[in-house]
């Protein structure tokens, strides 16, 4: 590239890599998290769970197919996971400014500076992933000409950052639905939207217990999810009645939390689209989209709860569901975006779920 400036990343072990810049040339400090999916940026830089994170990806070319324009569905964006990247900082390999693809107006580079958001390329990301496999997730910075200080995202309240403030409606189908927005990716939305709901959204801390709502969902959301005191004490209220819930990812821990089972860090996340899970009590396995640091304590979980899903890499919980109310929710991703869909099928399970529980009111 002309005028390629370096820039190096360094990690709170001391580690310190040489690398050229590439998006706005500026300093910025986060966690460093890596993820093994070989497509998807333009969905993992616009997903709100990313804030905060320095974000390393593995595939070894990246950009070579650009950044899509910005069209609206029902006011919503119809490609990015939300109207800004979240990233605080992009690591890869080989950068390609070139870039070619039906869909795209700009190239990955011209994307980053916009935001003002710093990348590194010429990094040898394989090693660096080992590494953060090896120690765990590390804080890091990518430096330009300034130097500053490391910086832990995860003591904020990143969800009170990304949920959109106020309460929107999206749709006019028969179930209503409220979505308690915890930094919603927007395929949630859209995911609804093809199901004949009517949604509401709602900020993350909104006492959505004063609304008149046939299903509450709980989105995916960046950081701690202990930060979201509101939303698990509102969340609290609702699990005493039986109207059905749903959550994902950050909305499975937060279930869990308000359940009155416990969540922990894990040591460097899940990260990728081909991450296998287990329907518990079945040989039944799905290939899913993941994107968390944090999970769910199995063993912490209250009696009346019970794992739905296992993690067939490292045993960890995916999903849990309520044993006789219809609550259930998963740590893996449904909506893909990127990554497959086939448990896109648990919108319907959901939805089968508010449709009976109508039919019984009455
Ligand atoms: N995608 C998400 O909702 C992530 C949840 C949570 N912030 C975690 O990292 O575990």
């Amino acid at each position: 590239m002309e005028n390629a400036k370096s820039v190096k990343l360094v990690l709170e072990d001391g580690t310190e890599i040489q690398g050229t810049s590439f998006g706005a040339f500026t300093s910025a400090a986060g966690e460093v998290v890596f993820s093994t999916a070989m497509t998807g940026y333009p969905e993992n830089l616009t997903d709100p769970s990313f804030a905060g994170q320095i974000l390393v990806l593995t595939y070894p070319m990246v950009g070579n197919y650009g950044v899509p324009g910005e069209d609206l569905y029902e006011s919503i964006s119809k490609i990015f996971e939300s109207d800004q990247i979240h990233i605080a900082g992009l690591v890869v390999n080989y950068y390609s400014e070139e870039h070619s693809h039906w869909n795209a107006a700009k190239s990955l580079g011209d994307w980053l500076k916009e935001y003002n958001i710093p990348g590194i390329f010429g990094v040898d990301t394989r090693m660096l992933t080992k590494k953060l496999r090896e120690k765990g997730a590390m804080l890091g910075k990518i430096v330009a000409e300034q130097d500053i200080p490391f910086h832990d995202p995860n003591l904020e309240n990143l969800v009170a950052q990304v949920s959109q403030s106020g309460v929107q409606r999206y749709g006019s189908g028969k179930n209503k639905i409220v979505l308690v927005d915890c930094g919603t990716k927007t395929n949630i939305i859209r995911c609804f939207l093809e199901r004949d709901v009517e949604l509401i959204r709602v900020p993350w801390d909104y006492d959505f217990n004063t609304l008149d709502y046939d299903g509450l969902f709980l989105s995916n959301g960046p950081g701690d999810p202990k930060m979201c005191e509101a939303t698990i004490a509102h969340l609290q209220t609702a699990l005493q009645q039986d109207k059905p819930i749903f959550g994902i990812c950050l909305g499975n821990q937060l279930m869990s939390l308000a359940a009155g089972g416990d969540t922990f860090k894990l040591k460097y996340g899940h990260r990728s689209h081909n991450q296998p899970v287990l329907l518990t009590g079945t040989k039944r396995s799905f290939i899913t989209s993941q994107n968390h640091g944090f999970a769910v304590d199995t063993a912490t979980l209250p009696e009346e709860w019970t794992m739905l899903f296992e993690n067939l890499n490292d045993g960890t919980c995916e999903g849990i569901k309520h044993k006789t109310k219809p609550f259930f929710s998963t740590q893996f991703h449904p909506e893909a975006a990127g990554g497959p869909e086939d448990t896109e099928y648990l919108f319907d399970d959901f939805l089968t779920a508010v449709a009976e529980h109508k039919a019984q009111r009455v």
